[in-house]
């Protein structure tokens, strides 16, 4: 059956002839069932079957009974502790308060060998280690914001020229010096293609610092949804021919990235408009995306390095070209991330803020995700921070197995929006229901620009009021038992949105270690893909099928605009035909298509079809499965009407 790259094997305009970016504790062996796997991704061709209950394999000096304790609630006690554990990095004006985690000292100190070992990890990594083992790969996100680090001066010398390449061309655009044929004669709008890593740190940084009128107005298409793709599109209505589309895929080959190029570039050609005068590309070197937009000749390609995950790419091309457009001050994203860096390369775990929000997750999630991570920024502009994380951490921690091949289903899982907004939706749950979370606040201390701040009743501002929600949450939340971890930045800027992305990127490193997983690939991602892959072959199956037993044959493109005219069509050329069209059964389709077991996979592909007007319905329907009878027309509509 066609695997998904199959189907997506090149972008559209690509000729056939061209070639289109932690001393762990001894894991225990319960049941030392050993089965032999293929995957080459073990550093052991046999991984280990272990029993699953990995709060015995990750219990760290009796971590379970340390939390029988319960929390410390005696205020002075508490605030020895607030002052005692507080990070300030006081360049960067950020603060990290894991006062209200019940992390004991016993349990510190036992975690020390393992921050040790982490951190030993980590400097391996950053000088050029293969710190992605089931890739081959090494891991070199933090190299964008200081290409000295760079194990080499060939990558060194790449980074630095990307970033300027990047700066002067939204430099050129923004001025006008770059600029669509268009006779608006210059840019107005950004329309980014990309998914994932593609998309989320983009999306999360247009969110966090876009000015209320930015040079150019940023929008995304992030999925294969053909209306959220026309609504997007839609929107930019006639400024389609004043916008930059930027396409970004490392891998050059994801199918929606490749469907929303498709669908762009209809519009661009139904619009009149020449796409390569529009169209710009980030991906790897030599990728389908490259190639293509080479041979076509888009205004620009910029460069995605295999040893940057998408996940960690905002400090690429990925995330600074499309902030460079938007006037945001990039080499300010890229200080904040650098300063950060220096930081998290402490090996004292007091003094490195990554460290101590990996001792955290640790504590509050047994060190096997047992808890879920809310993530609240009391701050609007920041409300994307927590989908941003949600690829971060899940997609880098969430494991089938560890790097001993141990059967381990890792992760943390992320959710939150922003408060207090929050407040009114399930705070209700975290204060007094399940207790299966810990809160990560995000505290923004100032409110409005200087000299903008208003009462809106003697001595009280707005912004007030999002302190007191923020700081009355933790406290009740707290009271009832619930931890949660406060980091706080003076306000929200290029320098510390970069410091933000820089930490929690180096706390999932450091988190890694500590459980001993590989951060850094997707296995999990590439089983979707394929399955996507295969019901899309399916469907090509039953077309088939369907088309042999309709002798019809409807040109390609065309759908019928309503169901009930393709009705009347059939009927009437039923009863006029010598040799009628053939309705078949959910399981006539499904033995045709030799694929008997598919029959639901069958029935759910119908059903899509028959919704979209691409297939009739001839007896039953779909709350009845078996009572279906169904032909798919490939007919000629002349010969209906003839
Ligand atoms: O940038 P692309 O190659 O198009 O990949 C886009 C996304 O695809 C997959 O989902 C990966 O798991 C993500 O890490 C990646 O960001």
């Amino acid at each position: 059956m066609a695997s998904l790259s199959g189907l997506c094997s090149s972008f559209p305009s690509l000729k056939p002839n061209n070639r289109i970016g932690g001393e762990l504790g001894p894991v225990r062996k319960d049941s030392l069932a050993v089965s032999t796997r293929s995957n080459s991704s073990f550093k052991h061709s046999v991984a280990r079957e272990v029993s699953a209950d990995l709060s015995k394999t990750n219990d760290v000096a009796g971590l379970k009974q340390a939390k029988q304790g319960g929390l410390e609630k005696d205020p002075k006690a508490l605030w020895r502790r607030y002052v005692d554990w507080l990070y300030q990095h006081k360049e960067l004006g950020l603060y990290l308060d894991v006062s209200r985690i019940g992390f004991s000292d016993e349990f510190v100190s036992e975690m020390e060998p393992r921050f040790q070992a982490a951190f030993k990890a980590m400097e391996e990594l950053e000088r050029g280690a293969i710190a992605n083992p089931d890739e081959g790969r090494m891991v070199g996100h933090y190299w964008l914001r200081n290409a000295k680090l760079a194990p080499n001066p060939f990558l060194q010398v790449q980074i630095d020229k990307t970033l300027a390449a990047v700066c002067d061309f939204a430099d050129a655009v923004i001025s006008g010096k770059i600029k669509p044929p268009s006779p608006e004669g210059r840019f107005t709008q950004i329309l980014s293609v990309g998914i994932g890593g593609s998309a989320l740190g983009p999306q999360f940084v247009a969110e966090a610092l876009a000015p209320d009128n930015p040079p150019l107005k940023i929008r995304f298409i992030d999925n294969t949804d053909p209306a959220g793709i026309d609504h997007q599109i839609a929107q930019l209505g006639p400024e389609l021919a004043s916008t930059l589309v930027i396409v970004i895929s490392k891998s050059g080959g994801t199918p929606e990235t490749r469907n929303g190029l498709l669908e762009v570039q209809k519009a661009f050609r139904e619009a009149g408009l020449d796409f390569s005068k529009q169209g710009v590309a980030i991906t790897q070197e030599n990728s389908l995306l490259d190639n293509t937009a080479r041979i076509e000749g888009w205004v620009a390609r910029f460069p995605m390095f295999d040893w940057v995950g998408g996940r960690t790419s905002e400090m690429s091309a990925v995330g600074l070209l499309p902030a460079a457009l938007q006037a945001f001050d990039i080499r300010e994203m890229l200080v904040g991330a650098s300063m950060m860096d220096e930081a998290t390369r402490s090996t004292v775990l007091r003094k490195n803020p990554a460290a101590l929000l990996a001792l955290c997750w640790y504590w509050a999630t047994d060190g096997i995700g047992s808890k879920d991570m809310v993530v609240l920024p009391y701050k609007d502009s920041l409300l994307l921070f927590s989908r941003y994380l949600q690829q971060l951490v899940m997609e880098s921690l969430g494991k089938e197995f560890d790097l001993d091949g141990n059967r381990v289903n890792q992760g943390i899982s992320v959710y939150g929006n922003k408060g207090s907004t929050d407040q009114h939706a399930y705070i209700q749950q975290l204060r007094e229901g399940v207790h299966n979370f810990f809160v990560t606040f995000i505290e923004v201390l100032r409110d409005r620009p200087p000299g903008h701040d208003w009462e809106l009743e003697p001595g009280v501002t707005c912004g007030d009021y999002l302190f007191g929600m923020l700081q009355g949450t933790r406290s009740a939340l707290y009271a009832n038992d619930r931890e949660s971890i406060t980091v706080t930045v003076q306000e929200v800027t290029p320098r510390s949105v970069g410091a933000l992305i820089a930490l929690y990127e180096r706390a999932v490193g450091i988190y890694a270690s500590l459980v001993n997983i590989n951060a850094y690939h997707q296995p999990g991602v590439e089983a979707g893909k394929k399955a996507a892959g295969e019901v899309l072959a399916l469907q090509k199956r039953v077309l088939a099928v369907l088309n042999e037993a309709s002798h019809f044959s409807f040109p390609s493109s065309s759908l019928i605009q309503r169901l009930d005219d393709l009705q009347m069509q059939f009927s009437h050329f039923n009863a006029h035909c010598e040799d009628p069209a053939e309705s078949l059964t959910l399981q006539e389709i499904a033995d045709r298509c030799h694929a008997p077991d598919d029959i639901e996979m069958i029935y759910k592909i119908i059903e899509h079809m028959a919704a979209n007007d691409r297939a009739l319905i001839a007896e039953g329907d779909c709350g009845s499965p078996y009572s279906l009878k169904v032909f798919l027309g490939e007919c000629n509509v002349d010969e209906l009407y003839a």
